[in-house]
């Protein structure tokens, strides 16, 4: 189906029962996940996952074995003007090195019917408007992703597309990217960036899509990837602080070192009950999820080790979250 329009703001990705095969490897299989506009999506799974090979499907730079990838209804072939609609950067290194970042990003613009005016708008934008002069055979990474972001932003594109933006990027790079994400899911548009590394985007993403042997294992909300908030104790008697909280309703595990560990995220409640029971409190903070742990739990499970079309077992359960939709509840 061709249409004329370009999906106004609040533009969706859908991907739907996507499969990927190269011969008899099953890259990515049978994936279903939704990207929401104003917000800010991590696109995650351990190398090797199926993230590039997902978005060059949906980017129409690879054919799906079966099922559908859409960018506000339509697939990337639909659209009339794809520039406006959906902006991408897949390769960081993708540049002519013997052209200056400016004459890259005026070639696009020419031969995408873009102002060219905009080249040196969004060079400013991405904060590198003096290298852009410079070839792009000499640029830090840094340098060059942020080139592939302005290229990206070109067309001023609802929907944005970036494969591993934050790699080869320092803590100050990176620091600049999350609030210059922020600035645009600001402005409803639609964000999916991809990464190998849950702690990397940690602070960036508003969702998660996580992937492993190019199925889907979770997707969410990443502040609910946390699970149940908890808290950490530590006093003199343990064993009388957790029988304190027990008759006070609240749940405490021992933990290593004489903490306790508490099922509650209110640490004044937690400090109120020792008080009452004339103990001290030498130690009580919030329980930090182990974002590396809870990604490995997540990616190396044995559950999504199967690539058999038809033997797939269900995604395993976390405390706290909802485990991501079966087959049958995407049908
Ligand atoms: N054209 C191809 N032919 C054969 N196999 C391929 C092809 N493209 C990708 N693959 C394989 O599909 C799997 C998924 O690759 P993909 O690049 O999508 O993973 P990824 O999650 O993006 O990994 P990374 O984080 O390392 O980039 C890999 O095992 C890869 O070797």
């Amino acid at each position: 189906m061709t249409t004329t329009a370009v999906p106004q703001q609040g533009t969706r990705i859908e991907v739907h029962e996507l499969t990927k095969r190269f011969g008899s490897f099953t890259a990515v299989d049978r994936l279903s996940f939704s990207v929401e506009p104003g917000r800010i999506t991590g696109f995650l799974g351990p190398n090797g996952a199926g993230k590039t090979t997902t978005l060059r499907m949906l980017l129409g730079l690879v054919r799906p074995t079966a099922g559908t990838a859409t960018i506000g209804g339509q697939r990337y072939h639909d659209l009339t003007a794809p520039q406006r609609v959906v902006g991408s950067a897949l390769e960081a290194t993708n540049f002519h090195p013997g052209r200056t970042g400016r004459d890259h990003l005026r070639v696009l613009a020419d031969t995408a019917g873009i102002d060219t005016r905009r080249v040196d708008e969004m060079l400013e934008l991405v904060g590198i408007p003096a290298a852009a002069r410079k070839r792009a055979g000499g640029y830090s990474m840094g340098m060059r992703q942020r080139l592939g972001l302005a290229a990206a932003l070109l067309g001023d594109p609802q929907v944005l597309i970036l494969d591993e933006p934050a790699n080869g990027l320092d803590p100050e790079g990176i620091r600049w990217l999350r609030l210059f994400l922020r600035h645009l899911s600001g402005q409803g548009k639609t964000v999916l960036i991809s990464s190998h590394m849950l702690q990397e985007v940690e602070q960036t993403v508003d969702d998660v899509v996580i992937i492993a042997n190019g199925r889907l294992v979770r997707q969410g909300a990443m502040a609910d990837l946390h699970g149940e908030k908890r808290a950490v104790v530590r006093t003199t008697d343990a064993a009388a602080l957790a029988r304190a909280l027990s008759s006070a309703g609240i749940t405490a595990d021992p933990a290593t070192d004489g903490q306790l560990d508490v099922h509650t995220g209110d640490l004044a409640r937690v400090g109120d009950v020792a008080l009452a029971a004339g103990l001290p409190v030498h130690e009580l903070r919030q329980h930090q999820t182990d974002l590396e742990a809870l990604f490995f739990q997540l990616t190396e499970d044995p559950a999504n080790r199967n690539r058999n079309l038809d033997g797939s077992p269900d995604p395993v359960p976390l405390p706290g979250g909802t485990p991501a939709p079966t087959e049958s509840a995407v049908r």
